[in-house]
Parts: C-alpha cells; sequence; structure tokens
C-alpha cells in the first residue's frame, strides 16, 4: 500500500532521516519506535507531507505522493493525528471533528463517521457543544484521532498518541487504535511508550539517528537483549 524508497529527509543542510525504506501492507498495524530525536515525527510528518522527503519516493498505491502538494495526500486516504493535537480550543468538539470531513467523499458521510467516532469515544459525543479547548488532554486526543477518522483514510498516521496521558487514558487510547486497526484501516503509529506500542503491533521498526537499526515482528524484536536495553528502553531482559 504505502513504500518508501530510500527516503531522506532535511531541515536545511542538516539530515534528520537517512535513505529509508519501509512498506506498510493494506490494513497493517506498524509501530515505529526510537528515543527522543530519532526522527519519529520527521518521517511521519513526511509521509502525511507535512514537510516532504528531499529524495526517495513514498509511494501510494503505484503513485508517487513527492509529485503531489500536500493538501492532495488527504485526498489519497492518508490521515495524519498530529504530535500535540492541533485542535481549534476555541471551536466546539463537532466543529473540530467536521473540519476532518473535507474532502469529497467523506463529506457526504459525515454523519455516519461522527456516529462511528462517538461510538469508538462515548466521552466524546457527551462533548460535543463544548470547545475543544475545555477538554482534559486525553478527551482532545480521542477528538484529534476522531477528526482524522471524519476523513475516513485508508492509512492513518499517529505521532506519539500516548504523549503526556495519564497511564489510565493510555490504556483507553492504545485500546481505541487496536478498534481502528480491527476496522481494516492500516495504522503507522510512532511512540515512545514502546512497552505498549509492541504489545498492539503486528510489525515494528526500531529508528535511531534518522536510521531504521532493526525491523520485524515485535516478539523477535524483543526476544534480542542487546535491542531491548540499547533501543527499546525494556532494562530486563526477555523471560
Ligand atoms: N523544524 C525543525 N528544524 C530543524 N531541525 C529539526 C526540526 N524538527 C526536528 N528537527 C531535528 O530533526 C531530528 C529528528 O527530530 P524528530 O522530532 O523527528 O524526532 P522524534 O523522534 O520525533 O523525537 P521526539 O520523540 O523528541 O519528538 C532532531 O535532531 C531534531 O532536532
Amino acid at each position: 500500500m504505502l513504500e518508501l524508497n530510500a527516503v531522506r529527509v532535511n531541515y536545511g543542510h542538516a539530515v534528520a532521516i537517512w535513505d529509508l525504506s519501509l512498506r506498510i501492507a493494506p490494513g497493517e498495524l506498524l509501530v515505529v519506535v526510537g528515543p527522543n530525536s530519532a526522527g519519529k515525527s520527521t518521517l511521519i510528518n513526511a509521509i502525511a507531507g507535512v514537510h516532504p522527503a528531499s529524495a526517495g519516493s513514498v509511494i501510494l498505491d503505484g503513485v508517487d505522493l513527492r509529485a503531489l502538494p500536500a493538501h492532495r495526500y488527504c485526498e489519497r486516504g492518508i490521515a495524519l493525528v498530529p504530535e500535540g493535537r492541533r485542535l481549534f480550543a476555541s471551536m466546539s468538539v463537532r466543529e473540530n471533528l467536521e473540519l476532518g470531513a473535507y474532502r469529497r467523499g467523506a463529506r457526504k458521510a459525515r454523519s455516519q463517521t461522527l456516529e462511528e467516532v462517538c461510538e469508538l469515544f462515548p466521552v466524546v459525543r457527551e462533548k460535543l457543544a463544548q470547545p475543544a479547548g475545555t477538554l482534559s488532554g486525553g478527551q482532545q486526543q480521542m477528538v484529534a484521532i476522531g477528526r482524522a477518522l471524519m476523513a475516513k483514510p485508508r492509512l492513518l498516521l499517529l505521532d506519539e498518541p500516548s504523549l503526556g496521558l495519564a497511564p489510565s487514558v493510555v490504556l483507553d487510547m492504545f485500546r481505541a487504535i487496536r478498534a481502528i486497526h480491527a476496522q481494516g484501516i492500516a495504522v503507522l503509529l510512532v511512540e515512545q511508550n514502546v512497552a505498549m506500542a509492541l504489545d498492539i503491533a503486528e510489525r515494528a521498526a526500531v529508528l535511531e539517528e534518522g536510521r531504521i537499526v532493526a525491523a520485524g515482528a515485535p516478539e523477535v524484536l524483543m526476544a534480542q537483549p542487546e535491542l531491548r536495553r540499547a533501543y527499546l528502553g525494556l532494562e530486563t531482559d526477555p523471560a
């Protein structure tokens, strides 16, 4: 479905992603983990077109996204939940959600998709009329994910959705991501919460200084003591 070939991303002269290649199959849940500044947000923003790659190709269903302007990425079925949520604080939750449904196909299905979002996050239904800025961090994250789902994506990009949330809310968030994936939507999740992210992943990649240093089934990665200690931040050896 999505294929990255030798993707390089620069900030001026500084290179943040080095010739990275990666594939995501339709409906797959791929997790990318890695320490601070590894390039996780840069990678996801390059796929979303927010800060496009400077070299290589980002192919979605045979089309190189790099040939398109960023606003066309969404039309091709990609939706991003950015780090920090980026909601419009003074607009109502409903308005924030509806903003996500701006592409033509999604606009027609708007009421039904809104209903699906409320089923996924029941607390959002109770808050529809409230300004988004009055919600708790966890609720705002749900609205940010809901807004992306309103675009009816085939690939959902999630940038650290658990950041700054209380542990019980983090659990709900991961449950919701699992439910979204169960609907057949492909998910690329970048996370610092390694243990929980690997728990829901079908496949995982470890990013370090802009390069993938390991990739494979999560249980295979977690079984490698060196990887656990050096990159996954998991102190204990596998049982
Ligand atoms: N707008 C920018 N301008 C210049 N350099 C940047 C910019 N954004 C990120 N970088 C640099 O690119 C590298 C990768 O950053 P990135 O934010 O992608 O990492 P990350 O893995 O998402 O880290 P974190 O988990 O801390 O968000 C870092 O060295 C960072 O300083």
